[in-house]
């Protein structure tokens, strides 16, 4: 196992702990948060209750086959948390995600959680956001003119693609990845993006995140907002 994969085993770990029995919760999306379902479809194998609402398909999927019990953001609007990994998180707490094209499914379900708990190695941990490719979904007409819009805010803007066919994601939608490189006024960005019409939805997650719990080497570092 790589140093990095133990670092997720470690903060997904650390996350289980704040679960408790009758709580409905965010089931995030990525190699982190496969983690996470594994080892919380332990914990429900061995009498947790529990309802988790899915942020993606392939987590719903996983959670099928765990026994981890489902439901939706319509029987349950208020989560009382919600986990989930990141691409790059800054020092003021504020996120890229969407590297695997759940943004929009993620960011309807962590924004409703009381608390929002993200799960990561340390390598996601960032000065300024911006490194990572924004992504950002899209409608399928009309993308390139969108592209256009996109790269006039000075960023290269790259359709995402998966052996040489355009990616879709679990809305039948497209996204393009936004080369950035220094992201200098997050809260700017994501208001001009969200502007274009025809954007569905931007990965920066700004003024959600909690608590971020980091794997690094054989121990977690805590981050709580305001503390
Ligand atoms: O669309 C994917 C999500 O935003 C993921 O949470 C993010 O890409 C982090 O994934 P991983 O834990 O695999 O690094």
């Amino acid at each position: 196992m790589t140093n990095q994969s133990k670092q997720k085993v470690h903060a997904a770990r650390k996350a289980i702990e704040y679960v408790e029995d009758g709580m409905v919760l965010g089931l995030g999306t990525g190699s982190t948060m496969d983690v996470f379902l594994d080892l919380l479809g332990e914990r429900v194998q061995a009498g947790l209750q529990i309802k988790g609402v899915p942020t993606s398909v392939k987590t719903e999927q996983k959670a099928k086959q765990l026994g981890i019990p489902l439901t939706t953001l319509s029987d349950h609007p208020k989560l009382d948390l919600a986990f989930d990994g990141a691409d790059e998180i800054d020092p003021d707490f504020q996120l890229t995600k969407g590297g695997g094209g759940s943004l929009l499914r993620e960011k309807m379900v962590d924004v409703t959680a009381k608390q929002f708990i993200v799960v990561a190695d340390e390598s996601k941990m960032v000065n300024q956001l911006g490194a990572f490719p924004l992504p950002v979904e899209v409608v399928k007409f009309g993308w390139d003119s969108i592209r256009e819009q996109l790269e006039a805010l000075g960023c290269d803007a790259v359709l995402r693609e998966v052996d040489g066919l355009p990616f879709e994601t679990d809305n039948d939608q497209f996204i393009i990845d936004c080369h950035f490189h220094q992201i200098e006024n997050p809260h700017m960005l994501r208001d001009q993006i969200k502007s274009i019409v025809g954007v569905v939805e931007v990965g920066l997650f700004l003024d959600m995140t909690d608590i971020v719990l980091v794997g690094v080497d054989e121990e977690v570092i805590i981050y709580e907002k305001g503390v």
